[in-house]
């Protein structure tokens, strides 16, 4: 089955986007861990099926390397708002998102930012501003959902932090029922962070979008600065801003690599 993709990527975090409303495609999880697998030749962090939608331009679907289907996912917004002629309302299991693209940039909003325990969501209840909890020197997170799950640590040295290893002890525990995003973050100047992302379903990734976006977001609501917020990560730098009552928005590249014809039969 011959099959029609692009290659693209928000800052190194890198995708497979397959327009499903050009041909017909069957998902499968064994499909996207496939196509996602670096061994196969291909690879990316995660698959990204564009399909018709009733409400918006167009439905994204969004497929971690691990197979599993999840609600966000900020750098491939940015990539299928530009596929889509560079404005566009997106249609995602975690809420409708619009992009347009201002010079070389994409500007995406997200979800206004959500801060229930149960809207992370958490196992239990507790103060999501400042989390009593810990994984060796990452302590007193905040907890926040952008449409997806994340939780946000701020350290005084971001590469220090062992996060390979800390990453899928925190990705997978208990007290986040539907797994976690996990960010770490340091201030290194007014209005201007650093960040790296363990993500669920994919491990260390270059670049997070929602990532960027719920640590930007954390930083301005522990009062450690206002928006808008730079914020480097190892692929590169996002801008995110955000106000209590509003949606977070963020604003970065999207890159397209080439666009490939493959006889995908082998991976189904
Ligand atoms: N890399 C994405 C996030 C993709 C999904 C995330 N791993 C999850 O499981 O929620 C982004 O740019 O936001």
């Amino acid at each position: 089955m011959a099959l029609r993709f692009h290659k693209m990527h928000g800052l190194g975090n890198d995708f497979v986007v397959i327009d499903a409303r050009e041909q017909a495609v069957t998902m499968t999880d064994g499909l996207a861990r496939a196509l996602s697998d670096r061994k196969t030749g291909i690879g990316c962090d995660q698959l990204i099926l564009i399909e018709p939608s009733a409400v918006a331009t167009a439905k994204m679907r969004i497929f971690n390397a691990d197979g599993g289907e999840v609600e966000s996912c900020g750098n491939a917004t940015r990539c299928v708002v530009s596929l889509l002629g560079g404005e566009a309302t997106v249609e995602t299991l975690g809420g409708l998102l619009d992009g347009r693209t201002i010079g070389g940039t994409v500007s995406v909003d997200l979800i206004e930012p959500r801060f229930d325990w149960d809207a992370i969501p958490l196992a239990y209840a507790m103060d999501t501003a400042r989390m009593p909890v810990g994984w060796d020197e990452l302590t007193d997170p905040v907890g926040v959902n952008v449409g997806n799950p994340h939780v946000v640590f701020f350290v005084d040295d971001v590469d220090a932090v062992p996060l390979d290893i800390l990453g899928p002890q925190i990705e997978t525990d208990p007290l986040f029922p539907a797994r976690i995003n996990v960010n770490i973050a340091q201030v290194v100047g007014p209005n201007h962070l650093k960040m790296r992302t363990f993500e669920r379903g994919v491990g260390l990734t270059r670049a997070c979008g929602t990532g960027a976006c719920a640590t930007g977001v954390a930083a301005i609501r522990r009062g450690l600065m206002k928006g808008p917020v730079t914020i480097d990560m190892p692929g590169g730098t996002l801008v995110i801003d955000w106000a209590p009552g509003r949606p977070v928005n963020m604003a970065g590249p999207a890159t397209h690599v080439f666009t490939a014809e493959a006889d995908i039969s082998a991976f189904q």
